[in-house]
């Protein structure tokens, strides 16, 4: 497959290139870049000397559609709403790892982002890329919206608590935190080295744009009603995210039925690792696909609090985009994914 990549010089297009240069059935023809087009790859990352050394060059949305058989974009949010339209043309597979396609009406996601996105038409073409949920509607779309990052570990947490009917999806707190990756690699005071370090912030209380995401996902695959505060914190490290989600269980719903949904929900999902009862780290996923899941059941406050970590590039960004792009070319989903996380 020819593969292109628009905003390769950020995080998640650095990252795209780390999996697709090793990815059996990939080769990257273009590396596009607004900003810094002109450079080598290894100019703007040293670390791809003698790896990936191709020359960035200005968007050219006729060149890709004439040469790509797939294109990443990895743009910030209101960029690939004007850029899908010029691309979704003949064989040519669209995957966005931005927001831009994620929500269902352009009102509701001008109302969270600020900004405006593409019609409503091409909206409705998009197919949301939850891998592990949505893999029919994934091999069969031409457009595809990526997940964003803290929706990927709290849906893969509440999804199947929804789905039996064993949780109250009005009672849903999700307390998120994440890595200064997460914020991408311009530079801003929030990020800066001296105000991120030895501290710890939350941030967009009440306001994150991806709240609707979840609400609207959680409801789209299980015809739930549901109601999330969703709280995320910025911890001073580079990859990594941490949700701990916490829901009432309805009435009389054991430990037993908590697992059993986890277990019937993720059999065969490559990417998903139970590990019941555990405390897991984001260092225990780092640089890998795996979103690792644990629960407890608190019988004091009839909760239940489920923890996931994932690395926010990976599994919440580029590694579950090539897990779609694996799915949308009919190919095994693990293919160029199986990494052992990076250990200490
Ligand atoms: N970082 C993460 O963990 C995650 C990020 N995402 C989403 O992925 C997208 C990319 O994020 P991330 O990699 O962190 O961002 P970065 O800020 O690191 O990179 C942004 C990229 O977009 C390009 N770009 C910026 N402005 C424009 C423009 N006007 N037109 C065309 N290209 C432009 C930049 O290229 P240049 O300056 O060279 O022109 C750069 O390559 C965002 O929408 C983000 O929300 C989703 C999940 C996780
Ligand atoms: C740490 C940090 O700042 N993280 C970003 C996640 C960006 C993201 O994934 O947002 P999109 O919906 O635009 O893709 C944030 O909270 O906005």
């Amino acid at each position: 497959m020819n593969i292109s990549i628009i905003g390769a010089t950020g995080y998640s297009g650095v990252e795209l290139i780390r999996l697709l240069v090793k990815h059996p059935e990939a080769n990257i023809v273009a590396v596009y870049s607004n900003s810094q087009a002109g450079k080598t790859m290894q100019e703007v990352y040293p670390h791809l000397t003698h790896i990936f050394t191709d020359s960035l060059t200005k968007i050219d949305c006729g060149r890709i559609r004439k040469e790509a058989d797939a294109v990443f974009i990895a743009t910030p949010s209101g960029i690939s709403g004007q850029l899908v339209p010029q691309l979704l043309d003949g064989k040519l597979k669209v995957i966005d790892v931005s927001g831009d396609f994620r929500l269902a009406t352009p009102e509701l996601y001008n109302k969270w982002y600020g900004k405006q996105t593409a019609a409503q038409e091409y909206l409705d073409q998009a197919v949301y890329g939850l891998s592990e949920w949505n893999a029919d509607a994934i091999r069969g779309t031409k457009l595809l919206a990526n997940p964003g990052c803290y929706p990927t570990a709290t849906l893969l947490s509440l999804l199947p608590l929804l789905k039996e009917d064993l949780i109250d999806g009005t009672s849903i707190i999700v307390d998120a935190k994440s890595g200064v990756t997460g914020a991408g690699r311009s530079a801003s005071l929030g990020t800066h080295f001296c105000e991120v370090n030895e501290s710890i912030s939350a941030y967009k209380v009440a306001k994150h744009q991806h709240t609707p995401e979840i609400e609207q996902t959680l409801n789209h695959l299980t015809g739930k009603e549901v109601l999330v505060s969703f709280t995320p914190h910025l911890v001073p490290m580079n990859r990594g995210i941490l949700t701990t989600s916490y829901a009432t269980l309805k009435e009389g719903v054991t430990n037993e039925q908590v697992a059993a949904a986890f277990s019937e929900a993720y059999e065969g999902k490559p990417f998903v690792r139970l590990r019941p009862g555990a405390y897991p780290k984001t260092k225990e996923v780092y640089g890998s696909n795996y979103c690792d899941i644990a629960w407890h059941v608190d019988d004091r406050t009839g909760r239940v609090i489920v923890l996931a970590v994932i690395d926010n590039v990976v599994k919440g960004a580029a590694g579950q985009a090539v897990q779609n792009m694996n799915l949308m070319f009919g190919l095994p989903e693990t293919t160029g994914l199986e990494f052992t996380p990076v250990y200490p």
